[in-house]
């Protein structure tokens, strides 16, 4: 998987496929609202398991019913990369499972 920066041009255009996740400074984020703090847990922990897997760990909050994720590239000097795309394209699948919304 590459880890060379991103042009803006190209973040963007990943982002317009991922509704919900937008650009906030130098990060990719997204913010997720659960039924429950527990279900909100839960989706922490299935997105940590992504993250071992993929060898890439995204900043990953658990607030009152939220999940919040804000990711970029540590090993590209914290720019955006297709890593994070990959990250958030993982995420993105496995959220309605725990029934995540907007
Ligand atoms: C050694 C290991 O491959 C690196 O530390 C990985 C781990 N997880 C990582 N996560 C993120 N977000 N960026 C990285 O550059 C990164 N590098």
């Amino acid at each position: 998987m590459a880890t060379e920066p991103l042009s803006r041009k190209e973040t963007e255009d990943r982002l317009a496929e991922l509704p919900g996740w937008s650009l906030d400074g130098d990060r990719i984020t997204r913010k997720y609202t659960l039924p429950s703090h527990v279900a909100a847990a839960a989706l922490v922990a299935h997105v940590a398991a992504v993250q071992d897997e993929l060898n890439h760990h995204s900043d990953l909050t658990l607030g009152y019913n939220t999940v919040a994720l804000a990711v970029h590239t540590h090993s590209a000097g914290g720019a955006i990369t297709e890593k994070d795309f990959e990250l958030a394209r993982r995420v993105e699948a496995l959220a309605p499972a725990h029934t995540a919304g907007s």
